[in-house]
């Protein structure tokens, strides 16, 4: 338990940029007095210009860690990668055995899994955190996913139970499980907000091109959804978007920026971790793709000239009947999108042994972080009936609401294929499902195929062992 002492601090942070200032003056808020470093001196002022006396802000790392109460707690929220290897190293220099240092940036499951093997062995207990909100989440009350070291959670508990944000009096926040579990846990996280902002930016594109309307009319319709069972953050930021102007201009100002996505790399690392993981998560795999495609307007400008579109565009001109569709296709899709990650989830956990609990992930998402969603209920409810759920698809509750959405999104998916209006992720959820549900794939003409250019073997059906065939002897 972190005790209050008037001179030295209980809580240090690394990293006094959009998160690590934010985050900080969150824990200060509750009552803790704080420290912060960063390497560049503006950050330093700009935290100690608040003239906060719970704040201190340092740009000398000995100053920082020696104004903190031990065992010192320190949390960095620096860039993913080599900075966060530079940082540790800075601070073994400098903190004792038993000091606790916590990751809170997106850093890949795999350096949290040497970085928690490497301060163990040295005697440093090491939490790796996945943290989501944003900046008004972290100053405000975000989501947390910490894992590694279930001591020193306990130790930091009470601090991240205070400044989490808050569902029915619970805090977003809970220890995931073993090693880089809480990594693992958002980056699956950003997958699933990958594959979430696909889709709305797809359901634009049709409400916009396939049935023709304007700014406004898309604002309603984000507005309607965000008072339904598709409220979600993701949906009320998009209907904020739909509705900001910049002072004396009269045209939405979203319509300024470039239609070129960037990625960090989350989706990707989620949409590798599935593969090698042997998961199928299309529908994040998509998101990440098209974020690529994205990128080459040089390529898709020429192309548009070479290749114009279908005669007819437009869907239907009874659009107020076709948005009852099209809200029924995004229902089905969007529980695709948590489907997959939580099946990537539920496959990580076997295979690395976290010691995972789904329902508490899904509890922890329903408040504070980037996915948080009215449906995050069904799947805290799916998980909590049944622990040991392999896919939110077997659920009954989701089972009966996914049968009576499937005619939207077949209508939306053929209605755009026929019009020439792209729908990548929503037809991926669709062709997703049709096979999930689909006995008998037809995988075993590839086996086939396989077998006769590469005598790779296949297994029969109804008859154990494996066999090859030579394929070319002709037959009978
Ligand atoms: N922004 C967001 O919405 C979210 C971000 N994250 C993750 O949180 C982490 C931090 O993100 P964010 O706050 O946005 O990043 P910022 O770039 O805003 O802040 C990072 C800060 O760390 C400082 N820094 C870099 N290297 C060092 C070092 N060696 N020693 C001390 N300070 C250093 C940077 O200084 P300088 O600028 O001089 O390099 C900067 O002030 C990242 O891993 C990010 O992916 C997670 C959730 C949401
Ligand atoms: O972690 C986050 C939210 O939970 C970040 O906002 C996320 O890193 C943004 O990712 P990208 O820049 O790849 O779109």
């Amino acid at each position: 338990m972190i005790q209050e002492n008037k001179n030295q601090s209980s809580f240090g942070m690394i990293g006094l940029g959009t998160m690590g200032s934010n985050l900080l003056q969150n824990i200060a808020d509750h009552g803790y007095n704080c420290s912060g470093y960063d390497n560049d001196p503006k950050k330093v002022d700009t935290l100690n210009n608040l003239s906060r006396n719970d704040i201190h802000a340092y740009s000398d790392l000995k100053a920082f860690v020696e104004n903190l109460k031990s065992p010192k707690t320190v949390m960095m929220l620096v860039p993913a990668g080599k900075i966060v290897d530079a940082v540790i190293g800075e601070l073994l220099e400098v903190l004792d055995k038993g000091d606790i240092i916590i990751d809170g940036g997106n850093s890949h499951f795999t350096d949290t899994e040497r970085r928690f093997a490497d301060l163990e062995k040295k005697g440093y207990h090491f939490v790796g955190m996945g943290v989501s909100g944003g900046e008004e989440g972290a100053r405000k009350g975000p989501s947390m996913m910490p894992g590694g070291d279930k001591n020193a959670y306990e130790t930091i508990k009470p601090v991240l139970e205070k400044i989490a944000a808050h569902v029915n009096g619970e805090p977003t926040v809970a220890y995931m499980g073993e090693r880089s579990a809480g990594h693992f846990v958002k980056m699956v996280h950003n997958g699933i907000e990958y594959a979430l902002m696909q889709l709305i930016s797809e359901t634009y594109e049709v409400m916009k091109k396939g049935l023709q309307m304007d700014d406004k009319e898309i604002y309603e319709v984000f507005k309607k959804w965000n008072d339904g069972r598709l409220k979600s953050y993701l949906i009320e930021i998009t209907r904020d978007i739909f509705a900001y102007k910049k002072k004396g201009e009269d045209h939405l100002f979203f319509n300024d920026i470039k239609d070129e996505a960037k990625a960090k790399g989350t989706g990707k690392w989620t949409s590798q971790a599935a593969m090698d993981l042997t998961v199928p998560v299309p529908i994040i795999d998509i998101a990440v793709s098209m974020r690529d495609l994205s990128k080459y307007k040089d390529l898709r400008t020429k192309a548009s000239q070479m290749y114009p579109d279908p005669k007819e565009i437009k869907f239907t001109d009874k659009k107020g009947e076709y948005i009852a569709q099209l809200e029924e296709a995004f229902y089905f899709a969007m529980v695709s999108a948590y489907a997959q990650g939580m099946h990537l989830l539920y496959s990580a956990n076997e295979e690395f042994k976290y010691d995972l609990n789904l329902d508490l992930i899904a509890k922890i998402w329903r408040g504070g972080c980037i996915i948080r969603s009215e449906f995050l209920e069904d799947i805290y409810a799916a998980y909590k009936k049944d622990s040991k759920l392999k896919h939110l698809f077997l659920d009954d509750s989701v089972h009966k609401n996914l049968l009576k959405s499937i005619s939207g999104i077949r209508t939306v998916v053929s209605d755009a294929a026929l019009h020439g209006i792209a729908v990548p992720a929503f037809a991926v959820a669709l062709s997703y499902f049709d096979n999930f549900r689909n006995e008998e794939m037809p995988a075993n003409l590839i086996q086939a195929q396989r077998d006769f250019f590469g005598s790779h073997t296949y297994e029969l059906r109804g008859k154990e062992g494996v066999f090859h065939t030579d394929w070319e002897d002709g037959g009978n």
